[in-house]
């Protein structure tokens, strides 16, 4: 199904408006491996509604009866099953997904793991899913060394898995390191579940132990949270938004919207219950220069925001985007040069984006891709002209009350 968004129904809700955003599938699927491995210990409240949650607490709760587990696209799922598996399972398993996680790349992990010990194999292309799994036998070494640049998941995934290894796991992890603070939050929730680590910049030492019984509670997510700061950047001075949960101190690297966004003129205050965010000022600066080295998830909320507001941007950090749920680079260059923006590299590992130009016909038809954020980060551009987002339900993956929420803001929403 698709949506035509126009900017707002008749009836604009002039009040503060409350978003119940939903809770972080990151820290959510990290929280539920990590149960897993403590036999159970940690009883977790507030689990996200994401799909991406929700399938891998759908496997686990099964995973006595299940052979083949399918975990669709979620990629963390994906990256932490297959290192749980590989030292825990007592059976043979299969770990396959999407077409598209079928083109996602693992051979990293995997190679990892096998180098102490575990036994996967490749049910058709190497060096990408579906898995074969078998139980593990004997860990043949406690040291791996894994590069840091293509995702931070596998790194995540090991780490979870080294307190449950009989001699523990050294890790050192080859620089550059991309989403680097989903490698802090794993690190930081491990050690809310009694895991203790030692970090020596790259080098992370983790021994053999248990994790203890707790009881932790997820935040909001904060990659969810950005739409509405776009969504306040692009509406009239005065605008605001309360996001409910959010707190000024996070495990996700993603809450750098807050600063990002000021040069969009969104101002935020944090209050006892989540963040006040208000249209306070014009835009004032013509370019900025951004790194998405540590949250290549906000690229496609921050894109096509600074497209309409006419800021030219100069870019790093955005080389993990080609092996995400869609290849996000040319996803976000097609779709941006519907309002007459280019995307390009003009040096390896350098983008531009040109938005003075941009210009917003009536009816701007939007293909999403498969991707949650591509619809995400594009809606907010109904607010310059009618336009029209294509296969709705993609949002499910992380954000399935997206839509509702626009609504109640006071989005027109039009089934197509
Ligand atoms: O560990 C996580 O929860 C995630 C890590 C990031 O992936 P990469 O490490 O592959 O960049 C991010 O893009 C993804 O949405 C969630
Ligand atoms: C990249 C993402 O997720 P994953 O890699 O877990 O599929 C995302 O949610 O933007």
């Amino acid at each position: 199904m698709n949506y035509f968004i126009k900017q707002y129904k008749n009836s604009i809700n002039q009040e503060i408006c409350s978003i119940n955003l939903p809770s972080s599938k990151s820290e959510s699927n990290r929280l539920l491996i990590m149960n897993a491995l403590s036999g159970e210990k940690i009883t977790i409240e507030n689990l996200s509604s994401a799909r991406d949650t929700q399938t891998l607490i759908r496997l686990l709760k099964n995973e006595k009866d299940l052979n083949t587990f399918d975990v669709l696209d979620a990629g963390t799922a994906m990256r932490f099953l297959t290192a749980y598996f590989a030292v825990s399972t007592k059976k043979e398993v299969v770990i396959t997904g999407t077409e598209r996680m079928q083109k996602r790349p693992i051979g990293i992990l995997v190679n990892a793991l096998k180098s102490i010990g575990a036994e996967i194999s490749y049910e058709n292309e190497e060096g990408y899913p579906p898995l074969r799994i078998k139980s593990f036998q004997k860990q043949t070494s406690s040291k791996i060394s894994i590069p840091g640049n293509i995702s931070s998941q596998y790194i995540s995934a090991l780490l979870m898995i080294a307190p449950s290894l009989p001699q523990g796991l050294e890790i050192n992890i080859e620089p550059p390191v991309f989403s680097k603070p989903y490698i802090d939050m794993t690190l930081g929730l491990m050690q809310l579940s009694g895991i203790q680590y030692s970090q020596n910049d790259y080098l992370i030492s983790i021994k053999h132990q248990n994790y203890q019984e707790s009881k932790q509670s997820v935040e909001s997510d904060w990659s969810a949270a950005s739409y509405w700061f776009s969504i306040i950047a692009q509406s009239e001075i005065g605008r605001k938004v309360f996001l409910k949960g959010l707190k000024s101190k996070s495990f996700q690297g993603d809450n750098v919207i807050k600063d990002i966004a000021k040069d969009f003129g969104v101002s935020f205050q944090f209050q006892e219950n989540g963040v006040l965010l208000e249209k306070t000022d014009i835009v004032r600066k013509k370019t900025l220069k951004l790194d998405f080295k540590k949250c290549p998830d906000l690229a496609q909320t921050v894109l096509p925001c600074a497209a309409s507001l006419n800021i030219d941007l100069e870019m790093t950090g955005l080389e993990s985007l080609r092996i995400k749920e869609t290849d996000r680079i040319s996803a976000l260059q097609n779709e941006l040069s519907k309002f007459n923006c280019q995307l390009t590299e003009p040096e390896k590992g350098t983008w531009k984006l040109e938005s003075s130009i941009f210009t917003a016909k009536e009816n701007i038809e939007i293909e999403t891709y498969e991707d949650h954020r591509m619809a995400m980060g594009f809606a907010p551009l109904a607010l310059k002209t009618g336009i029209q987002i294509k296969d709705i339900e993609v949002v499910n993956k992380s954000y399935p009350s997206f839509w509702e929420d626009l609504e109640l803001f006071g989005f027109d929403l039009i089934e197509q």
